[in-house]
């Protein structure tokens, strides 16, 4: 057990550990990933999960076994190198398939190996310039989520019918710990609240996984801002309720050409009430989460998750204090599992990155994310 923490990845080259969010907020916990076998395994098992976060830690997961393997002379040639590590991200590519963020580093990441490789004579060329890349990726990711918060709370700040009176509803967990830090969907409201202007933020509990009740509320806790726990089902009657709550924020795992964003399960219905109690509906996410190769929202492959997953709870028995997995449901019933739901592009008012604030045309009910990005 040690000490609570918002950093969800720690990396120096050489070393890696992940906070295992399955006992998140009862225990902290980290644990060392040696390989891509455990990094693979961190991802599968949602030990580690979060769109950029996924995409960072397979990353680094490889660079921490290349990195140990040139150190025993393991690489003769440019091409074992190349082999290894092209084989190797293949591999992690196949530990959950909606979050397109973990794509995209794939791809940039395996261009730089055979630009690199190209002229190298020696494989420590290739192993230092794959390093150097993977490591970068942790300090793109807190400037992006800086500026992705910055742009998120002016465009509510711009839009909002009550400027004095600023509260808004997420949905998941978009924080430090589904980021190398600070965060997506939940940056814009550590903004808001960083400049004074958040009233109140609310998160809902986001089942079967609870990263609302288990980490956002663990983050917004942690940080003194000023918060409240609804349950997935409480949505539409606290926007009804309370005309404080101007915008719902939540992130994305993956950006359609045409803006459709595949989010977690109960993002579509949110943009739902979100319509008709007329507030703003707002997805975060950095570039890398937008995949202009994905035409719409029909073509995203949405991970389902196993059964176990949703007819059980991880919770802490209040007289042992203990870590347990409660069953929750009838044995036998069937259950199904998506952990991503796909909120079409008309439903959304804007889609911030850390570019800037992406909006429809008029009269457009589609977003032209191929413009923006171009
Ligand atoms: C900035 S995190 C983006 C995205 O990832 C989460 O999914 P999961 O917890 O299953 O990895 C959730 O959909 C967040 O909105």
């Amino acid at each position: 057990m040690t000490a609570k923490t918002l950093e969800a990845i720690k990396y120096t080259r050489g070393n890696l550990s992940i906070l295992n969010q399955l006992v998140l907020p009862h225990e902290t916990i980290f644990e060392t990933v040696l390989n891509v076998q455990n990094g693979h395994a961190a991802i599968k098992t949602m030990k580690t999960r979060g769109a950029p976060a996924i995409a960072i830690v397979a990353a680094l997961s490889l660079a921490v076994e290349v990195n140990a393997r040139a150190e025993n002379k393991e690489f003769e040639t440019v091409d074992q190198v190349v082999k290894f590590l092209f084989e190797s991200l293949e591999y992690l590519k196949t530990s959950r398939p909606t979050a397109v963020n973990l794509f995209d580093a794939a791809g940039k990441l395996w261009a730089l190996i055979q630009s690199t490789a190209k002229d190298a004579n020696d494989p420590m060329t290739v192993v230092n310039a794959y390093l150097e890349a993977a490591e970068q990726m942790l300090v793109d990711d807190v400037k992006d989520n800086k500026n992705i918060g910055k742009f998120g709370a002016e465009f509510i700040l711009e839009n909002a019918k009550d400027k004095d009176h600023i509260s808004v509803l997420t949905h998941c967990n978009t924080g430090s710990l589904a980021t190398a830090g600070w965060g997506t969907a939940l940056g814009i409201i550590r903004d808001l609240h960083a400049n004074g202007k958040l009233e109140h933020a609310y998160c809902t509990e986001t089942r079967p996984y609870n990263q609302g009740s288990r980490l956002t509320a663990y983050e917004l806790v942690y940080e003194d801002i000023p918060a409240t726990l609804i349950c997935d089902n409480m949505a539409s009657a606290l926007l009804k309720q309370n005309p404080s709550v101007q915008a719902i924020v939540v992130g994305a795992d993956r950006v359609a050409a045409n803006g459709d964003t595949a989010n977690k399960i109960g993002t579509y219905q949110l943009a739902i009430t979100a319509k008709y109690h007329n507030i703003m509906f707002i997805v975060a996410a950095p570039s890398t989460s937008i995949d202009l190769n994905t035409k719409t929202g029909k073509d995203i492959v949405i991970e389902q998750r196993p059964s176990e997953e949703l007819v059980t709870v991880t919770g802490v028995r209040v007289q042992d204090d203990e870590p347990t997995c409660i069953r929750t449901a009838a044995a036998d019933i069937g259950v199904w599992n998506p952990s991503f739901d796909v909120t079409p592009a008309e439903l959304i008012s804007a889609i911030v990155t850390e570019q800037g604030v992406v909006l429809k045309k008029d009269g457009e009910i589609e977003f032209n994310m191929t413009s923006f990005l171009n």
